[in-house]
């Protein structure tokens, strides 16, 4: 077993360079002459050549353009850590063909060691998502990665709504690795769905998820790689091709006869109005939630209901305590849970029954009856951009974070709160409660209004929402969220 680092000689034009890989980077110099093509690499020398420091993570693949000709392709931070990652194709002249095929093999397989290489991927595009970009998305920015990293794919364009529905329902499972969509969390909430009414489901769960920001929020995008790389496509993709599957919680929400899961939200009053009342804005992008926001605020919208929750904290300080304490543990993958998992869940129950069962004393549930700016449950930290509004989230901590306007918010302290709301910050506001709870039940009061489930309209009626512990899993590289509560 050959050790770090692994080294190579190679040609990069008329220049002599070393490839070394230490087991976290593959360092090389760039010539100054590639350097102007290549521009991202950082001076390390006086005139002749810069460094170049790929991590093993950006790394998706070395092969062989032609015999004597090596290829590596990364998608990289080349324009700094804050900016969208890019794909980059290094290639070097390499003499020793056999040391060079060594090389190849032993940096894979390191680069590779806990997570597939050429995975095959079911990917939906849907071309109205957002600003109807996605399909721009994927042919400038997302194919040209899955190709360079070696990886096969299916695509379809959703062609109508539930159509992503339609197609997680009948799939072959077995023939993926994982199912993705470029679009908002609307198509990957019709696939869970989807996934649900299937008599395999619990299997059919284990197939990881991705998301390729295509939407207006993209809610799990922003969470998984927050504020600053949310919305780049390119680093989405890369948690798509290096990550493994997170698991993840599912809510299960009862409303009337039916039974819908939701991983994002379950919003009533403000944010639903907001999410759902803004379509005529979708040309703003992601900015339509804040000025839809805005104006609700300065209206003093309220919605009244009788809201039932089961607490498990409602702390603030608490929650934020836990939420570093959590961070601090190691990180849980879903091929370590879900065979666990299984052994409870051979079937999806709702431990408290669904919106039709009596609210029993002895579970613990809290009754209040009151008027709200906004009453909302969910399992991510962002909903879009420059809004984090359940700060706590966590990917699989089998609770529900419950956040709660009142209704006698007032506009100052509403303002102030969706000020904070771009850091999560408005969790400590003196008027917002924020709660961790098992079950929450909410029976509105008036007969119309506006409620969401991951973004889609659902009928203005009772619901409860009740979470189940890493039911599915997303693709990420970190496994958590990106950090969204302060140290
Ligand atoms: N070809 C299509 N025509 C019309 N609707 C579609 C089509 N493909 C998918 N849909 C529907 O569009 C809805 C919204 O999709 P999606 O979540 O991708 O975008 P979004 O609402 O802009 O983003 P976000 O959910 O992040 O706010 C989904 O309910 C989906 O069923």
């Amino acid at each position: 077993m050959a050790s770090f680092p692994f080294l190579l000689q190679a040609q990069s034009g008329s220049h002599q360079v070393q490839l070394s890989y230490n087991g976290q980077h593959l360092e090389f110099d760039q010539p100054e002459q590639e350097n102007k093509k290549q521009s991202g690499c950082l001076p390390c020398g006086p005139s002749t050549a810069t460094g170049c420091s790929i991590r093993t993570v950006e790394i998706l693949n070395i092969t062989f353009e032609s015999e004597h000709t090596l290829v590596v392709a990364a998608c990289w931070e080349k324009h700094g850590p804050k900016k969208a990652s890019e794909l980059e194709l290094f290639k070097f002249q390499v003499k020793d063909i056999e040391q060079a095929k060594q090389w190849q093999s032993n940096v894979l397989g390191h680069v590779y060691k806990d997570v597939k290489q050429g995975r095959h991927y079911k990917i939906l595009v849907n071309p109205f998502g957002g600003q109807g970009h996605a399909q721009k998305i994927w042919q400038n920015t997302a194919e040209p990665l899955f190709k360079a990293s070696g990886s096969t794919y299916d695509l379809t364009l959703t062609t109508h709504r539930y159509h992503a529905k339609e197609i997680a329902k009948e799939l072959d499972i077995r023939k993926y690795d994982a199912v993705c969509s470029i679009s908002g969390d609307g198509v990957l909430h019709e696939v869970i769905n989807g996934f649900m009414e299937r008599p395999d489901a619990i299997l059919a769960h284990k197939l990881p998820l991705g998301a390729i920001p295509g939407g207006s929020g993209n809610a799990l995008s922003f969470s998984l790689l927050g504020e600053d790389h949310g919305n780049h496509a390119s680093n989405a993709v890369l948690a798509i091709l290096k990550g493994r599957a997170m698991p993840v919680d599912l809510c299960s929400v009862t409303q009337g006869q039916t039974r819908t899961f939701s991983f994002v939200l379950q919003s009533f009053g403000l944010i639903a109005d907001v999410d759902l009342g803004s379509e005529h804005l979708r040309w703003m992008g992601g900015a339509r939630f804040t000025m839809a926001a805005l104006g609700k605020v300065l209206a003093q919208t309220t919605a009244g209901c009788e809201l039932a929750y089961l607490p498990v904290e409602t702390d603030v300080q608490k929650i934020h305590a836990q939420y570093n304490a959590q961070r601090a543990q190691p990180v849980v993958w879903a091929d370590q849970t879900h065979d666990e998992m299984d052994e409870d869940h051979k079937e999806i129950t709702d431990v408290y029954g669904g919106i039709h069962a009596s609210l029993k004393d002895s579970d613990g549930w809290v009754i209040e009856k009151d008027q709200y700016a906004t009453v909302v449950g969910a399992k991510l930290p962002w909903i879009s951009k420059g809004s984090v509004t359940h700060p706590a989230a966590l990917p699989n901590d089998g609770l529900v974070d419950l956040l709660i306007f009142p209704g006698d918010m007032g506009r100052a302290a509403g303002l102030q709160a969706l000020i904070a709301s771009e850091t999560g910050e408005h969790i400590h506001n003196e008027k917002v409660r924020y709660l961790k709870v098992k079950a929450f039940r909410v029976t509105p009061a008036a007969s119309s209004g506006y409620i969401s489930l991951d973004g889609e309209h659902t009928p203005y009626e009772p619901y409860q929402v009740e979470a189940h512990r890493g039911l599915i899993s997303v693709l990420s590289v970190d496994g958590r969220y990106a950090r969204s509560m302060r140290e």
